[in-house]
Parts: structure tokens; C-alpha cells; sequence
């Protein structure tokens, strides 16, 4: 077997872009924020948004919150990598620190809705992974939004109305995790990233490690 020289490999890594998407109270915030504590290769795109700040929430953490003026702005601006209108706001997700992350090779996560995750995938293709997160039942949705106890009731009944919508886009998404017991979704949605990664041959340090292989080869 003809064998050609062995040089180190000049690819760089490329980051993964993650996707949750998930009907409101489904669960995809709590399953991207324990994704992240337990993840620390993975940071979160925080998206500008025109919703009203909920009392947990801090700014520059959850998101940026700009007036309708200030987004229309960034919209102007091209400074928003996508943006789509959900449950009568505008949410948006920023350039510079996904273009940040992207040189670097650092892996992303986005909490964006069906719009945003289309947008995404058409401008950044296979690095896109995409993972739509469905409720064990309506009955359970509507609980656990009254259970979170941070939006009116109004504001409840239009994400219940929207629910429907949402989920229908669900054949779109690489991977469905129902969130019934919560250990149980956030555990697939681990094994999925962690599968990604090994997949598309972006486990941390990995190219590094077949470099030092190939120029270290004796032979
Ligand atoms: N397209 C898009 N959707 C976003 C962005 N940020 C948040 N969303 C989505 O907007 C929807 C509403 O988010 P939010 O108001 O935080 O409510 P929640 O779904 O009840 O947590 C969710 O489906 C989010 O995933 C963004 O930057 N772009
Ligand atoms: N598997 C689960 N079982 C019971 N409650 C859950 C589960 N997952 C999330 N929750 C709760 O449901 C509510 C909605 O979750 P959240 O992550 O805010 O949803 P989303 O971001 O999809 O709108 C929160 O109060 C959260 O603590």
C-alpha cells in the first residue's frame, strides 16, 4: 500500500450549533440551562428581544431588552444573524457573537423558535442540529405555564393558542425529546450532543490529539 506523507492535519474545528426549540413550557429553558452548567464547551446565544423583562430575568443573561425601535435598528443594521416575530414580540438573535463563537470553533446553543432554527439552518447548513422538545400533554403545557407563575394570564392563553402551531412544525427538527421526566429529557439531549460531536469529529481536542498522532509516528 502506497502511503502519503503523513502531515498534520490543517482542518480547523468547526463549532456545533445547537438548537432547542419547544412550545412555551414545554421546557427547552430549563434543559438549555442545566445543558450549560454541565456543558462548559457550550455557551448561550442570548437574542435581543422586544418582550417585556419577566421578573426572574436579567438583562445581558436572559436577554437583551430593546424597544421596538432599537430592534428595528439592529434589523437595519444587519445586525441580527435572524429574527422572527413570536407570540406578538420580536425576538432576534445577535451576529457578533455567533460569528465569535463560529471562528473560534466554539460550540453554540440557541433557544430559538421554528422561524429562527429555518433561518439558521439555511444560512449556516450542517452545523445546524436541531432539537424540538414536546410536552408529555397539553394538560401538563398548561400546568406547568401557571406552575411558572411569570406571565399573566393573557399572555398564558396566547402561548397555549400558539402551542399547536409549534409543534406541528416538529418533523423539521433532527431530534424529538418528549420532557416528561425532566433527568430523563435532559439525559437524551446530552447523549445527543455529546453523539454530534463525535459524529462530526468535534470532541473537544480531538484534532489536536490526531495531529500529535501523525507527526509523532515513528514508522
Ligand atoms: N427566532 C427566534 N426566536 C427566539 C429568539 N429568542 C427566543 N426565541 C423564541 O421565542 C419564543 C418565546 O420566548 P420567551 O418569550 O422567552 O418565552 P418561553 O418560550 O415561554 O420561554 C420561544 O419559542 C423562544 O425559543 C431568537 O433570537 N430568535
Ligand atoms: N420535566 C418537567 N417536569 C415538570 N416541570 C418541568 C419539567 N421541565 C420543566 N418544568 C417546569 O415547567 C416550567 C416551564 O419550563 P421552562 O423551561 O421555563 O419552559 P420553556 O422555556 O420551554 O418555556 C418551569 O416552571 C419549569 O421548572
Amino acid at each position: 500500500m502506497k502511503s502519503a506523507t503523513a502531515s498534520p492535519i490543517k482542518i480547523a474545528r468547526r463549532g456545533l450549533m445547537l438548537v432547542i426549540s419547544s412550545p412555551s413550557g414545554a421546557g427547552k429553558s430549563t434543559i438549555a440551562r442545566n445543558l450549560l452548567e454541565a456543558d462548559p464547551e457550550l455557551s448561550i446565544s442570548v437574542s435581543v428581544t422586544t418582550r417585556a423583562r419577566r421578573p426572574s430575568e436579567i438583562e445581558g443573561r436572559h436577554y437583551f431588552f430593546k424597544s421596538i425601535r432599537e430592534f428595528e435598528a439592529l434589523r437595519a443594521t444587519d445586525s441580527l444573524l435572524e429574527w422572527a416575530e413570536v407570540h406578538g414580540n420580536f425576538y432576534g438573535t445577535p451576529r457578533d457573537a455567533v460569528e465569535a463563537a463560529m471562528a473560534e470553533g466554539r460550540d453554540m446553543l440557541f433557544d430559538i423558535d421554528w422561524q429562527g432554527a429555518q433561518q439558521l439552518q439555511e444560512k449556516m447548513g450542517g452545523d445546524v442540529v436541531s432539537i424540538f422538545i414536546l410536552p408529555p400533554s397539553m394538560a401538563e403545557l398548561q400546568s406547568r405555564l401557571h406552575r411558572r407563575a411569570e406571565d399573566s394570564e393573557e399572555v398564558i392563553a396566547t402561548r397555549l393558542a400558539n402551542s399547536r402551531a409549534e409543534i406541528e412544525h416538529w418533523r423539521e427538527y433532527d431530534y424529538i425529546v418528549v420532557n416528561d421526566d425532566l433527568d430523563r429529557a435532559f439525559s437524551a439531549v446530552r447523549a445527543i450532543v455529546e453523539a454530534e460531536r463525535l459524529r462530526r469529529d468535534r470532541r473537544p481536542g480531538l484534532f489536536e490529539f490526531v495531529n500529535r498522532l501523525l507527526t509523532e509516528n515513528p514508522f
